[in-house]
């Protein structure tokens, strides 16, 4: 039988470091037309800091296991005995699952991919993917893994969904002393991050209390916020905030976010960034608006966290609309093209780097804006 490599991710403080370093100075360059003040970067813990996690499951003679590919060549398999990046749970599941699975006829056949989420809280959710129809024998085997592991399943095949208990999972982020409760739902975003998350809420309150300690009294409007990662720990800072996002599944999560945070000054509701804006400009009535007042808010902040793509033409004259901006960016093309737009008419006052994916490319950045004076 052929003999898999060993998949090995090279994690040690000093390599992080010296990555982390690179990035930085990347980023530093990249920006350095727009004239911004010293980066401040703020480092992920080395390793176990992932809280998501997705593997293939490879079959091989009477064994299985968890896979990953060469990147850019799907022949040249690995097998995955442990992920160092990922949090301490995954590993520990990883390992569990395996045990159960690999004798079990019913949960091994055609089992294909197994995606992990957890929290930082000690929750996860596993969902294993079949290229079967998932018929009442499966069920009953899952059952007993979902007890064996402590931790709820979901199966997943072509159009099918088995929730066996919950397909959610609860997390708890502590942020200057506070907790924050989330749910977050499987398929739904999530920053992967936890710690890395924990700071970057931290790091915009602190923007919200400079700003609010110019302008009083006044509103956020929020862009982009998925299940309410930001608007939740952002709320207690402002009068009120009005909060927007595109997917149903997230906005369902953040309509008992915000219920199991008990806050009484926080809104969102379900509408795509672009149609928001038309809302804002008075173009169109939305129902999904019906019983929001825009006429009532005073908005002088407003924070956005948009996807790869950044913010379209539009979005973007919208935010420049607002005296304060809090841009946070998973895309440093988009967010310096973006920029030439905003600082038109505002000074970019902070620039953070947040390390939310260690050892990869990707670079998840902070800025905040205010109205140039002269303007
Ligand atoms: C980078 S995530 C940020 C989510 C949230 N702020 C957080 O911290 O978890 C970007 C979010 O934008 C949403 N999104 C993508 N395109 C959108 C659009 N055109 N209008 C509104 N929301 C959109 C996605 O569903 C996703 O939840």
């Amino acid at each position: 039988m052929q003999q898999r490599e060993i998949y090995q991710h090279q994690v040690s403080p000093q390599s992080y470091q010296t990555l982390l370093d690179e990035k930085a100075e990347r980023l530093r360059q990249q920006f350095a037309d727009y004239q911004p003040p010293a980066l401040q970067v703020h480092p992920s813990k080395p390793q176990n800091f992932r809280l998501r996690a997705e593997f293939r499951l490879w079959h091989e003679a009477d064994r299985c296991f968890f896979a990953m590919f060469e990147p850019g060549d799907k022949s040249k398999v690995y097998e995955v005995q442990d992920f160092p990046i990922a949090s301490v749970l995954i590993n520990n599941l990883m390992q569990r699952l395996l045990n159960s699975i690999q004798d079990n006829e019913l949960l091994r056949r055609k089992l294909f991919q197994v995606e992990f989420l957890t929290t930082m809280s000690g929750d996860a959710l596993i969902t294993l993917i079949y290229h079967k129809r998932l018929e009442e024998e499966w069920q009953q085997e899952a059952i007993k893994l979902q007890a064996e592991l402590g931790f709820p399943i979901v199966g997943r095949s072509k159009k099918q969904k088995l929730i066996l208990e919950r397909d959610w999972v609860n997390e708890t982020l502590n942020v200057d002393g506070n907790q924050y409760h989330y749910r977050q739902i499987e398929g739904g975003f999530t920053q992967p991050n936890g710690d890395m998350n924990q700071q970057m809420l931290s790091w915009a309150r602190a923007a919200a209390d400079q700003i609010t300690a110019r302008t009083g009294d006044s509103d956020l409007l929020e862009l982009y916020c998925g299940n309410g990662n930001f608007s939740v720990a952002m709320a207690e800072k402002f009068r009120r905030v009005l909060a927007t996002e595109i997917s149903k599944t997230s906005v369902n999560a953040a309509q008992i976010n915000i219920a199991d945070n008990q806050l009484d000054n926080l809104i969102i509701a379900r509408l795509s960034s672009e149609e928001f804006v038309q809302a804002l400009r008075g173009e169109r009535t939305f129902t999904r608006l019906q019983d929001v007042d825009l006429t009532t808010y005073d908005f002088r902040t407003v924070l956005v966290d948009p996807p790869r793509a950044g913010l379209d033409d539009e979005s973007v004259r919208q935010v420049q609309a607002y005296d304060n901006i809090i841009y946070i960016s998973c895309n440093p093309d988009t967010l310096h093209a973006n920029l030439a737009v905003l600082t038109e008419t505002h000074d970019i006052e902070q620039f953070a780097l947040f390390d939310q994916f260690p050892y990869t490319h990707h670079i998840e950045t902070g800025v905040v804006l205010s109205r140039k004076t002269s303007v």
